[in-house]
């Protein structure tokens, strides 16, 4: 079905660069070093309200909402960290929330706490209580857009809080997961690219200048994604791994981007 779009694009002119829309600078550094000069793109901060869902979905709905902001060709993207013993949890919660449910957790008691001694269980069951208040509450089928602005679990609860939700269980492996969504332009159905790289929550190590990279040990690794050398983890990472595919994709489909300068010839050409 990719591929079947790929070809049908074959050769299509592009009246402009793709808008690669982020609000995350980090982010913005490692996808022009991993892009390079093979796909034309300038960044633009926008800020748009994520689906709730399946991460695919939640990409390309949010290409959708940007190519109609933009009016031309934009790339989203939207990262996943997934634990294996949380069935994938946070997933694509991992930096979202809505203001009033944070409000609400904020003044919600965990019952069950009161009764245990352990401390690092009481943390463990409250980090997890939130997660599923937070989970559950955020999934109404009626209003499955929340808001972005408010940005909040990894926030919250930190590195630690992140591994405390995994301290009851003996099963440290996670994935980190990444889905970039290209669309020509609004009325063009988003094309999805998936990239996923395995690895484990380990306690944190490394600078503290990108999200979670400092808990996320890829698998063959001994150092944190925080730790690896920028380059090493540009060629191993979730995101390079679906950069690999839109590369691709670009190699395949031709797109010819008019730049100005190939405007203005044609014009006096005419
Ligand atoms: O390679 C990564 N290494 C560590 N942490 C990462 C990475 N990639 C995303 N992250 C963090 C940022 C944010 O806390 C969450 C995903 O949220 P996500 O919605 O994809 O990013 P965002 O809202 O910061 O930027 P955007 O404007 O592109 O949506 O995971
Ligand atoms: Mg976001």
């Amino acid at each position: 079905m990719e591929l079947a779009a790929a070809k049908a694009a074959s050769g299509v002119v592009v009246s402009r660069p793709v808008t690669f829309v982020t609000g995350n600078a980090k982010k913005l550094e490692e996808v022009r070093a991993i892009l390079g000069q093979t796909v034309p793109f300038h960044s633009l901060k926008l800020d748009l309200p994520e689906l709730q869902g399946e991460p695919e979905e939640i990409s390309k709905e949010k290409a959708r909402l940007a190519a109609v902001e933009v009016k031309g060709p934009v790339l989203v993207e939207d990262t996943c960290l997934c634990f294996n013993a949380l069935k994938g949890l946070p997933g694509p919660y991992i930096y979202n929330s809505s203001p009033h449910l944070l409000r609400m957790f904020m003044n919600t008691k965990v019952p069950s706490c009161h009764f245990i001694c352990n401390s690092n269980l009481v943390l463990f069951i409250e980090n997890l209580a939130v997660m599923i208040l937070f989970c559950g509450f955020s999934l109404p089928s009626s209003n499955k857009i929340i808001n972005s602005r408010s940005k909040w679990f990894l926030q919250k609860i930190g590195h630690e809080g992140l591994n405390n939700l995994l301290m009851a269980y003996e099963d440290k492996s996670a994935y980190a997961l990444c889905a970039f969504s290209f669309a020509l332009g609004p009325d063009a159905e988003p094309i999805t690219f998936l990239g996923k790289t395995l690895g484990k929550i380990v306690a944190a190590r490394g600078p503290n200048d990108f999200g979670w990279d400092p808990i996320f040990q890829p698998d063959g690794y001994e150092q944190t994604y925080a730790e690896m050398p920028k380059d090493e983890k540009n060629k191993i990472s979730h995101r390079s791994r679906a950069l690999d595919l839109v590369k691709s994709h670009f190699a395949e489909a031709g797109y010819i981007f008019e730049t100005n300068d190939s405007k203005k010839r044609k014009k006096d050409e005419e």
